[in-house]
């Protein structure tokens, strides 16, 4: 890496912000698989896009269809599948947009290393502390049933680990209250912090 040297552009994240009015944020969803990151991360990009902001939606079924389509689910590979994410997020917050995250991303270390690719308040960490029991209960891709029965190795929750966070931004549970008022909870906090303009969701309805 000694021979490459970074070449600074004229147009840089601050002005191609501008140029979008908005502030560049990746909001990081973590949580098992079933408890609604997914789900949450969709409605809430849908209520910022009808809302006028520019946004882009990175969900981890899909991304292991492309970007990340060699890899698996030992501990190296979801290691290597957060790191792609993670630079893969930095350039879309780069180019100004508002970024939507939605991975497992089982440890600390992998979303902290994640973390430290951004300036202090571009990463929002939102945990989905839906409990096991619940997503178990849900299994709307019959993955844990698979899980339990040995047909899926390395399964998270079952036969690999969730590191719980212990300072996430924000923590939801989706087992408790409907999609509409958690939407609005991440809004609100958002707004709160003026990283989101609320008069442009106010006037979006
Ligand atoms: N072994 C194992 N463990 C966990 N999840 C599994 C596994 N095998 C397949 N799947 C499906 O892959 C989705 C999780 O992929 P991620 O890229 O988010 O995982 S990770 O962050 O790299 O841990 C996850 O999707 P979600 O249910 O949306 O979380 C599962 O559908
Ligand atoms: N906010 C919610 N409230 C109630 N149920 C939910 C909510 N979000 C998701 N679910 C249920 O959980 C299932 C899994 O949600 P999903 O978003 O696919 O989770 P993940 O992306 O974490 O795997 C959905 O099919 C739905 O039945």
């Amino acid at each position: 890496m000694s021979n490459i040297v970074w070449h600074p552009h004229s147009i840089d994240q601050k002005s191609r912000a501008q140029q979008k009015g908005q502030n560049p944020v990746l909001l990081w969803f973590t949580g098992l698989s079933g408890s609604g990151k997914s789900t949450l991360a969709g409605a809430l990009e849908h209520a910022l896009f009808d809302a006028g902001f520019h946004t882009y939606l990175l969900d981890g079924d899909n991304v292991r269809h492309g970007l990340c389509e060699d890899l698996g689910f030992s501990a190296v590979d979801r290691d290597e599948n957060l790191r792609r994410v993670g630079e893969v997020a930095k350039l879309m917050v780069d180019a100004g947009l508002v970024v939507l995250s939605a991975f497992i991303s089982p440890t600390k270390e992998e979303r902290d290393r994640v973390r430290a690719l951004f300036e202090a308040g571009q990463f929002i960490e939102v945990h989905l502390s839906t409990q096991l029991a619940v997503c178990e209960a849900r299994d709307p891709k019959g993955l844990y049933k698979k899980a339990r029965a040995g047909e899926i190795k390395d399964f998270t929750g079952i036969s690999a680990p969730y590191e719980v966070p212990d300072a996430a931004e924000l923590t939801i549970d989706t087992d408790k209250g409907d999609l509409a008022t958690q939407v609005t909870a991440v809004l609100d906090y958002l707004a709160a912090l003026q990283i989101i303009d609320a008069s442009k969701l106010k006037a979006a309805g």
